[in-house]
């Protein structure tokens, strides 16, 4: 059945089996003995075809094996040869009907003809009761019933048992004995163990003995004839997502773990970037409240100097001198007041009793309350009335906006009609200078520059940098403690991944000696990745929406923009992508015989 032929194998300049042939018989049970590490694992590894580098040859039922490719092993693999192992080798979450019919997925016959085989082969050995049992729930001896049963499955002409035994007790290492003994019948089972007792069993027991197989009981080593020959049927395709779906389904609670760390990581962090759109908002409140936020008032006469200077800077808009008026006129309804002159003062450090300063282009007035009070006594009910202003020979319609506190009798009105006002003015003496800084962000900056140059400008530039401050330093905080919750998600996320990937070198293993080839393999754990990635979006935008239901139920000011939502979502799944891809890398790209040994 299989022939050995000069063969040779060396591992890191050590020799393990050297020139050594021997040929085992197409059927009977062959018990393979040895010291540790000796090489028999290794033989039984080559035999299987999960390691092609020796020199020498292998044939099974006349056909070599040393020259096949990857596909034509698993094909080998799938067709002629079942596994059993020392420790089964039964996938966890899976029921025990699904662990046999794991054996069979890739071959031709129909799922009922398997599911009826797995059934019959059940019922042979004694767990038709454990049928739809999850693996976990069964004793050392029948989880190896199991394995026995899907190493039969697939009827192969050969069987390799690692110590199938080994982790059993007398009696049922008697049983399960048994039991290969009566399969080996009609088939080749090659049994690897230290048990000489187990021997007992045997047909022919062969010994590794400094790298050379040595058969103890008989005399020839002549191969038995046998008619069989080697089946080499292409695998069906299967479905790796159904599977990498099952696989999911089994660790759902360590996904589940996975992707709640990092969306709750990156959730994190997005809110610490949405503290920048509560800034933006405040900072927008602000300005509707003070709305001269950004107006400055320079006191004095200008010999055309400090004018030029503000109208050169980029950051500066709206320059212009201000002047002493004279006579005007205020009316409200029927009643009038007149102002014998009126001196420009700073409108951005006025506080407001009611409403707010009058803003450029609105065409607005603000008075002071002794001013109010001369045309009605609650002064509150002024604001949105219109007042006719009359100044050389000119008149404007103006609407109140506000009520600023100051004691004498005053107005301010929008820089633009301000203007207008002192194109009527002889030009002489200049009193003061106005000028508006274009952008929030520009006030303190334009304030530090004249401050440099010793020119005094009244300013909200205080308030600003209040403002400015507090949330610079929340933002940096919010940053970092949002760094720091997004480092420990993706850490607890990435030793889960890596933990989990780690448990499963076995089932890749035992995926590769059913005949699965690496790229089925690779598809199915991609699945997985990309379900997990799937799942984390998922629960992204689960959290998302809780969190804008607790933020309306209890109003707290969390603002996130549409764009950062969908990035917040994108990126979880992209991150798992990325962690799960480097964590199932050494997993998918490891040889099953080494993923067996793990
Ligand atoms: N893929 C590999 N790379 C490097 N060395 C290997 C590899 N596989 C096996 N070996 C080495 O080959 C030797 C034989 O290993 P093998 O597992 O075949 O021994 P064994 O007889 O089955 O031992 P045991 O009874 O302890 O299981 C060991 O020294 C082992 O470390």
């Amino acid at each position: 059945m299989i022939q050995i032929n000069n063969l040779t194998i060396r591992y890191d300049h050590s020799v393990i089996l050297e020139d050594t042939s021997f040929n085992f018989p197409s059927q009977g049970l062959v018990c393979l003995l040895g010291a540790s590490g000796s090489g028999k694992s290794t033989l039984l590894n080559m035999i299987a075809g999960f390691d092609s580098n020796y020199s020498g040859d292998i044939t099974a039922c006349g056909t070599s094996i040393s020259k096949m490719n990857a596909d034509e092993l698993c094909a080998y693999r799938r067709e002629n040869i079942g596994f059993i192992f020392q420790n089964y080798h039964l996938l966890r979450g899976y029921t025990v009907i699904e662990n046999i019919l794991l054996a069979c997925e890739l071959n031709t016959a129909s799922e009922e003809e398997n599911r009826e085989n797995a059934k019959e082969l059940l019922n042979k050995l004694g767990l038709s009761q454990k049928t739809n049992e999850k693996i976990e729930n069964l004793s050392g001896g029948q989880k190896q019933r199991v394995a026995i049963a899907r190493a039969l499955i697939s009827n192969p002409r050969i069987i390799l048992a690692d110590e199938p035994t080994g982790a059993l007790d007398r009696k049922n290492s008697n049983e399960i004995m048994e039991l290969l003994k009566e399969i080996s019948k009609e088939r080749l089972v090659i049994v690897i163990t230290h048990d000489q007792k187990i021997c007992s069993f045997a047909d022919k027991v062969i010994h590794i003995e400094k790298g050379k197989i040595i058969a103890k009981d008989t005399e020839s080593h002549t191969e038995i004839a046998s008619d069989h020959k080697l089946s080499l049927n292409n695998a069906i395709k299967i479905s790796a997502f159904k599977r990498g779906l099952k696989n999911f389904k089994v660790n759902i609670t360590r996904y589940m773990a996975v992707s709640l760390a990092i969306s709750i990581g990156i959730l994190v962090f997005m809110l610490s970037l949405s503290s920048g759109n509560i800034m933006d908002k405040n900072i927008s409140d602000f300005q509707d409240k003070n709305t001269a936020f950004n107006n400055g008032y320079i006191k004095g006469e200008d010999d055309g100097k400090v004018i030029e200077l503000l109208k050169s800077d980029k950051r500066i808009e709206n320059v212009y001198y201000q002047y002493k008026i004279t006579d005007v006129t205020l009316r409200i309804g029927d009643k009038t007041e007149a102002l014998v002159e009126k001196y420009p003062m700073a409108k951005a450090t006025e506080k407001m009793s009611y409403g707010a300063m009058p803003k450029t282009g609105e065409k607005e007035i603000a008075l002071s309350p002794s001013l109010a009070k001369k045309f009605e006594n609650d002064i509150s009910s002024l604001i949105g009335k219109e007042v006719t202003l009359n100044y050389g020979a000119k008149e404007y319609t103006l609407t109140i906006s506000g009520i600023f506190n100051e004691g004498y009798d005053d107005f301010f009105v929008s820089s633009d009609i301000e203007e207008k006002f002192y194109q009527n003015v002889e030009k002489e003496k200049n009193y003061s200078i106005s000028y508006d800084v274009k952008i929030f962000e520009d006030i303190v900056s334009v304030s530090q520059m004249l401050t440099n140059k010793k020119i005094d400008s009244k300013t909200a530039v205080k308030e600003v940098e209040v403002l400015q401050n507090t949330f610079n330093n929340l933002s940096r905080l919010f940053l970092i403690v949002s760094i720091l919750i997004l480092a420990i998600g993706l850490f607890i996320s990435s030793v889960l991944l890596i933990k989990l990937q780690n448990l499963r070198y076995k089932e890749i293993g035992l995926l590769s000696a059913l005949g699965y080839n690496k790229g089925t393999i690779r598809k199915i754990i991609v699945s997985e990745n990309l379900l997990l990635a799937t799942m984390s979006a998922v629960s992204q935008a689960v959290l998302i929406g809780c969190m804008y239901l607790v933020g309306m139920i209890f109003s707290l000011a969390m603002i996130i923009t549409p764009l950062q939502i969908v990035l917040s979502i994108l990126s979880t799944g992209s991150v798992v992508i990325v962690i799960s891809v480097i964590a199932s890398y050494k997993l998918i790209s490891t040889e099953p015989a080494v993923a067996l040994r793990k």
